[in-house]
């Protein structure tokens, strides 16, 4: 057999894979660690809402793919189980208004989508507190990527509405959970007045993993997804150098799937050191996928509108986007706004000669690769 050239080699059917599943973004690992302390602030938070009391409030916050909406999932999972607790998550990125919170919440609760139209905010509200209170539940809303409201100006009003819900309707209990993975943006300090004095959350910070929490984590994965044997762990280690420079999770579990399809597309049973390198490119941009498809078609445009006009002045810009899409500028400087806080762009501020300050719009990533996602 030791001549058989077929050896070490997978036939059509077989696969590097034990469970490919677990390398998908909406898995969520049974085992997970190295967020002890984190979880306890959060579970701290949380237990009084067991008891039906109003829970308290929390701040989590902490770099991109540190373990935040798991760690809310993993609670979420336990609690949901309890009587008289509802646990919703509403992912800010797709609904980034008051209205679309509120929505997200009144479907998880009744089970329908309310009327797109033709229902007022105060009426879907009104529907989701006389539920509650009718009900005796206490309401925890975990607002994921919170950052996204900001960027849309509907922060305030959104945590308002929740954090006072008890006073327009008596009774009713509900609290909060923010999520922001934008560091630059303090999210208390961007409050208006009204809403800081009613907001005074717990903090949870999520620090990045350094390389051997990431190994360990990387290597529970290897575990469950893998066929034994077919990572060595010299590959792992090789994943890991990758994703400790990324700092996101995110970035291993993606390189680990893209390695394993490659080894199986040269018909190899075990992922080797050229797979990880032809994936790694690919998994480092991960980032970049993931902010594109949260745009719509307009700052969609704009950025394309960038890539054409790397590095000019944002006048300039202003005016291929105007007439690509008829906008005015306000609109434009509120979406170039967004693509330098999403950090797609960096727009500086530029002395120019004669001239005061202008803003330059430069591309935070290589043309190419944003031209090949849009
Ligand atoms: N301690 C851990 N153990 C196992 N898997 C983890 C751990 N931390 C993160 N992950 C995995 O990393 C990925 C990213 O995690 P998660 O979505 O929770 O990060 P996040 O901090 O919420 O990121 P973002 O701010 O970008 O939304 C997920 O696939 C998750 O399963």
């Amino acid at each position: 057999m030791a001549d058989d050239p077929e050896e070490g080699m997978l036939s059509w059917d077989e696969t590097v894979f034990r469970d490919e599943h677990v390398f998908e973004i909406d898995y969520v690992p049974e085992v997970f660690q190295h967020r002890e302390s984190q979880l306890q602030t959060l579970q701290y938070a949380l237990r009084p809402a067991v008891r039906g009391n109003r829970p308290l409030n929390v701040m989590v916050r902490g770099p991109p793919g540190t373990g935040k909406t798991t760690a809310v999932q993993k609670l979420f999972g336990e609690l949901g189980g309890q009587r008289g607790v509802r646990t919703v998550r509403v992912n800010c990125q797709v609904d980034s208004t008051r209205y679309a919170v509120f929505s997200r919440v009144f479907e998880s609760i009744f089970e329908y989508e309310p009327p797109a139209s033709g229902i007022s905010f105060k009426k879907l509200f009104g529907q989701v507190a006389d539920h509650l209170v009718e009900e005796e539940e206490v309401l925890v809303v975990a607002l994921d990527d919170v950052n996204y409201l900001f960027y849309e100006n509907e922060a305030s009003d959104a945590l308002y509405s929740l954090l006072r819900a008890h006073e327009a309707h008596p009774g009713a209990k509900v609290g909060v959970i923010a999520i922001s993975s934008d560091l630059d943006l303090d999210v208390i300090e961007s409050l208006d007045g009204r809403v800081q004095s009613v907001f005074r959350p717990e903090e949870a910070y999520f620090n990045r993993y350094g390389h051997d929490e990431l190994r360990d984590i990387l290597a529970q994965r290897v575990k469950v997804g893998f066929r034994e044997g077919a990572v060595p762990s010299d590959v792992l280690n090789q994943v890991t150098s990758v994703t400790v420079n990324a700092g996101d999770v995110r970035v291993g579990i993606d390189l680990l799937r893209r390695a394993g399809l490659h080894a199986e597309s040269r018909a190899s049973k075990t992922v080797e050191s050229e797979d990880v390198e032809a994936m790694s490119e690919e998994a480092r941009h991960i980032h970049l996928a993931r902010r594109i498809d949260g745009l719509n078609d307009t700052e969609r445009s704009l950025l394309r509108v960038i890539v054409d006009h790397d590095g000019k002045r944002a006048g300039d810009v202003y005016e291929a986007f105007s007439d690509e899409t008829g906008l005015g500028y306000t609109r434009y400087t509120e979406i170039v706004n967004k693509l330098d806080q999403l950090e797609l762009i960096d727009a500086d501020y530029e002395q120019l000669e004669g001239r005061g300050r202008s803003r330059t719009l430069r591309l935070a990533y290589d043309a190419d690769a944003v031209r090949e996602r849009l």
